[in-house]
């Protein structure tokens, strides 16, 4: 069994591999990959799918001939009825005959003599007719030799089978054949046919062989008239009734056959090629027919010399074969059903027994009936053959599709091929590629164009979100305020809040600066106020902002001796961004040189104006070092807190922030959480961003062990799997809820990662690999517009595969600028430049959104670079192993082929290797085995320490002591995302 390559199909079929391999998957064969084999079976069902294609596109013309091409044939057999004379008619046909084949004919036919070549002329002209029948009835015909070939080896085991008939192997030529059985028929000898039969092998119809199978005496006429043709069956047939008294063996067998056949035909999708043997046994040589009627005409060349037989044989047949054709056009399992065809069949039984007792000549109706029938079963036959019925396709009506949907699933969907698809787009004005998406709008105007009707499908739920929980108003109850201390370096923050708690923070931070946020809670007139400590160096400005965003009110802290600065400023913007109420504490009041007045008109400035200027902002002069001013700070947020009517539910799974988390040694990840609402119980499932856990303890700002934490409650938080980010969201759900929402999180996250991944030429190989990029998007800039054509054209010559396409974005003359920059950002382009480089804002644009900026002087170079780059996204698809090595130790020459004969040194071979050839260790050939063996066997593999001959495909260059290097090239598995 021969191995083929999905590309190699490809080329062998004229399509690409991607179709092939859709082939290949429709009819459930598991293939991966162009690279993968498949052996004669699955080429058979490319092929045969791939001829089906083609059918439509040449209807028309079949059709036409169809019906012109039969008219002229039914003009020539009412001209062959009025025509009585067997000799004119063969004459006709040795006239339309090629003279190139007559002196074929003639050249063999000298060593038979010269009484057999009449009619082995009549039957390459029967052969030419059923060519042409064939070719009318769109079968298409070939003169396959290496179909022959196997339908030869068979016939000669079936011959064997026949105990009835001592017939030899078959090797000779047709011609020889023919000859023989003719010159028998000729001199009405009657004797044995058996030597036609012997020669017989070289037929390939089935009809043929199972006439062979009848040796008949008693039918001289029959014998005579066949040879003139193929269309004689009818008459044989006709005679059957008589000489089946005669042909005990042969009809014996037949009628069984036909009988039988129905269940021969389960197996018969192969091929009429092979059909040759027998009628008598046919059922058994259905099974075995190979595939394509194509061959058929060819072989139906050699029917008359078996046909002398045939009547004997077909004694039962007439009523199966007669109209087979149509019943069984409506037979799509074909074979359970074909004995009920066989009811249909009475117009070939009319047409045979028409020929009863007559000669050849007066048969030509039947012949031509005969022939049509054959003919129409060669259709029935392909409409019945499994394999095409497994290829038909049932189309959907309605499809569903969400808010977009790539190009490949929509092709999917509607059972389409993906160049369909693509094509009906381009006709829509739409250029997308195989992995691109287009809206649903689209999707609905392309499923148009092949009657499909498009549903929407529902909004996909996220599923990473965590739903939210409405309270009752009447669960409601007062909640603590949170209040975030911003403010400019140094102006006092960190002591501000010492002073607040009592403790002193100052002291254990690195370098003195606060770097994280800290969450405290203190008391005042029995009330509680929460503190975030937000950092107040520019490096945390990011943190700032998120710090902002979880608090109820903003104490904003300005040195009364430094003023308002530009952080200060910025934690104003951030405040009012978070629509946080704002409370000024003007610190340092103690300081000589402080001046709280002025501060107040700095502050006013910016539209913060103090109640005693006239305006709404609650300003308090304070001084951390001398604990000045605290309480009146701390009332005036009270008051503030108030009048915002803070609430929360603490009768509910918790909600909180993450205000900061880190990796402990001994603890493992540690979360400072602030409880917004509900309230947080030790033993609680929860979630916080891709982190997820128990709680298993919790600490307060105290240091505490606690329980529960109510709303604004700041709590140290152990047992979650990670390290929860800042800012992250913590909610408490069910315990199979947190991981399933966690592992979402995390695939989510890391397309989103992947998405945001700008193309660079240097990890383009990995993220191609990933699957990320399916179109490398260009921008080309160049000094001169003839550079820019010629690098725009050589680098779309790059495009010679379908995973990755090369796409010029945008291309213009002149340096690379910032838009150039920001347009590449925008489509995910690398900036290509050649002899002209980027300007200083461009680089430092290109440096923030980190596009790749590759400038060359030589054109040659860039497609080199972008060549090797595709390459290599595409290599690590496949890699090598190698399988043995072999060692050359001498060349062998044959009239047809140049052995290696070879020892296997190492490993093994195998014929399905890919192999090089190594003379002193340099390749000298890169190829594959075209043949394997061992003696005169042809075999699969032969292991090291064993010799084989080794043919290799196209090359003949070897020597001996050359090294065969045996190896595979194994697909490696898609990287998962
Ligand atoms: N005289 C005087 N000095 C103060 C007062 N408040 C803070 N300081 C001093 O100002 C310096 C900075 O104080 P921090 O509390 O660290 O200021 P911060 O805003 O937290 O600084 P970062 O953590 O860097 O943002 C320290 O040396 C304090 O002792 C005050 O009211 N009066």
């Amino acid at each position: 069994m021969s191995k083929y390559r999905i590309y190699d199909l490809a080329k062998e079929f004229s399509t690409d591999s991607k179709t092939v391999l859709s082939i290949l998957k429709t009819h459930d064969v598991n293939v991966k990959s162009h690279a993968s084999t498949v052996g004669d079976d699955e080429r058979k069902i490319v092929e045969n799918t791939l001829m089906q294609k083609k059918k439509p596109a040449v209807a028309p013309k079949k059709e036409t001939d169809k019906v012109n091409i039969p008219k002229t044939e039914n003009h020539q057999e009412n001209n062959k009825k009025s025509d009585t004379n067997k000799q004119n008619k063969q004459k006709s046909f040795n006239k339309a005959r090629s003279a190139q084949s007559k002196q074929q004919y003639e050249k063999k036919q000298t060593y038979r003599g010269n009484g057999n070549i009449k009619t082995t002329v009549q039957a390459q002209d029967n052969n030419k007719m059923h060519s042409n029948e064939n070719k009318e009835t769109a079968n298409t015909v070939s003169v396959n030799k290496a179909a022959e070939r196997p339908y030869r080896s068979q016939q000669a085991a079936e011959h064997n089978d026949q105990k009835n008939i001592a017939r030899p192997v078959a090797t000779h030529s047709a011609v020889a054949t023919r000859s023989d059985h003719n010159g028998a028929n000729v001199e009405n000898k009657n004797s044995n046919n058996r030597a036609g039969q012997e020669n017989r092998p070289n037929h390939a119809n089935r009809v043929n062989q199972g006439r062979t199978t009848s040796p008949n005496n008693s039918r001289p006429g029959q014998g005579n008239s066949r040879p003139a043709s193929q269309g004689n069956r009818p008459t044989s047939q006709g005679n059957r009734p008589t000489g089946q008294s005669n042909r005990p063996t042969s009809q014996g067998n037949r009628p069984t056959s036909q009988g039988n056949r129905p269940t021969g035909q389960s197996n018969r999708p192969t091929s009429q090629g092979n059909r040759p043997t027998s009628q008598g046994n046919r059922p058994t040589s259905q099974s075995n027919r190979p595939a394509s009627q194509s061959n058929r005409p060819a072989s139906q060349g050699n029917r008359p010399a078996s046909q002398g037989n045939r009547p004997t044989s077909q004694g039962n047949r007439p009523a199966s074969q007669g109209n087979r054709p149509t019943s069984q056009g409506n037979r799509p399992t074909g074979q359970g059903n074909r004995s009920a065809s066989q009811g249909n069949r009475p117009n070939g039984q009319g047409n045979r027994s028409a020929g009863q007792g007559q000669n050849a000549g007066q048969n030509r109706n039947n012949r031509k009936n005969w022939r049509n029938s054959r003919n129409n079963r060669n259709n029935r036959n392909n409409r019945n053959h499994p394999v095409q019925q497994k290829q038909e396709i049932i189309r959907p009506k309605v499809i569903k599709v969400g808010e977009n949907i790539s190009v490949k699933e929509l092709a999917s969907k509607m059972t389409y091929t993906v160049t369909d698809v693509i094509k009906k787009l381009m006709m829509l004005g739409i250029m997308a590629t195989i992995n691109q998406e287009i809206d649903f709008d689209t999707a609905v105007l392309v499923a148009a164009e092949f009657n499909i009707n498009v549903e929407e499908l529902p909004p996909e739920v996220d599923l990473t979100e965590i739903p939210e929980i409405k309270d009752e108003e009447k669960d409601l109850l007062p909640r603590p305020p949170v209040v975030t201390v911003m403010g400019h370096v140094d102006h006092g923050k960190t002591s501000l809040l010492d002073v607040i708690r009592k403790t002193s923070v100052t002291t254990s931070e690195a370098g003195g600066i606060t770097q994280h946020i800290g969450a405290y809670q203190v008391m005042c007139k029995n009330r509680k106020i929460v503190f975030l400590d937000t950092p107040g160096h520019e490096a945390f400005t990011a943190m700032r902002a998120r710090g902002a965003q979880v608090t109820d009110i903003a104490v904003l802290v300005v040195a009364a001796d430094d003023g308002v600065m530009p952080q200060t400023l910025e934690a104003i913007n951030h405040a009012r961004a978070a629509k946080v109420p704002i409370v000024v504490a003007i610190n340092k009041i103690d300081k000589p040189g402080a001046n709280p007045e002025h501060v107040k008109q700095q502050l006013a400035e910016h539209e913060l104006v103090a109640e005693d200027w006239g305006g709404e902002t609650i300003m308090v002069p304070v001084s951390a070092k001398k604990k000045m001013g605290i309480n009146d700070l701390l009332e005036m947020i009270l008051l503030v807190a108030e009048m915002q009517e803070l609430k929360a539910n603490p009768n509910r799974e918790a909600r909180g922030i993450i205000i900061e988390a880190q990796l402990d040694k001994g603890r493992g990840p540690v979360a400072t959480v602030l409880v917004q609402n509900g309230t947080l119980h030790v033993g609680d499932s929860i979630i916080a961003g891709t982190a997820y856990g128990k709680v298993r303890a919790m600490i307060n700002d105290r240091g505490e062990k606690v329980k529960k934490a109510g709303p604004s409650v700041p709590v140290e938080v152990l047992g979650l799997s990670d390290v929860p980010a800042a800012g992250d969201e913590m909610a408490v759900l069910e315990e199979h809820l947190v991981r399933t929402i966690a592992e979402k999180r995390i695939g989510k996250q890391r397309t989103e990662l992947i998405n945001n991944k700008k193309v660079s030429l240097d990890d383009l190989f990995q993220q191609i690999n990933e699957g990320n990029i399916k179109d490398l998007n260009i921008l080309l800039k160049a000094d001169v517009q003839g550079s820019l054509e010629a690098l725009q054209s050589s680098l779309l010559g790059l495009n010679k595969s379908d995973e990755v396409r090369v796409s010029i974005v945008h291309s213009g003359v002149g340096a690379v600028n910032e838009s150039d920059v920001m347009l590449a950002s925008a489509a995910n382009a690398l900036i290509l430049a050649f002899n002209v480089r980027p300007d200083a804002n461009a680089r430092k644009l290109a440096d923030t959104e980190k596009i790749d900026i590759r400038t060359y002087r030589v054109i040659y170079e860039a497609i080199n670079d972008i060549e090797a780059a595709m390459k290599g996204m595409l290599a690590p698809k496949y890699k090598e192993v190698i399988q043995g090595k072999v060692e050359i130790r001498q060349v062998m020459k044959f009239s047809k082929a140049l052995v290696a004969g070879s020892y296997v040194v190492d490993g093994k071979i195998s014929n399905t290797s890919k192999i090089r050839i190594l003379r002193d260790n340099i390749v000298v050939h890169e190829g594959q085995i075209e043949s394997l063996r061992r003696f005169k066997d042809d075999v699969k593999e032969v292991a090291a320490g064993y010799e084989c001959g080794i043919t290799i495909e196209n090359y003949r260059d070897f020597k001996e002591g050359d090294v065969i290097e045996a190896y595979t090239m194994e697909e490696i598995a898609p990287q998962d995302l």
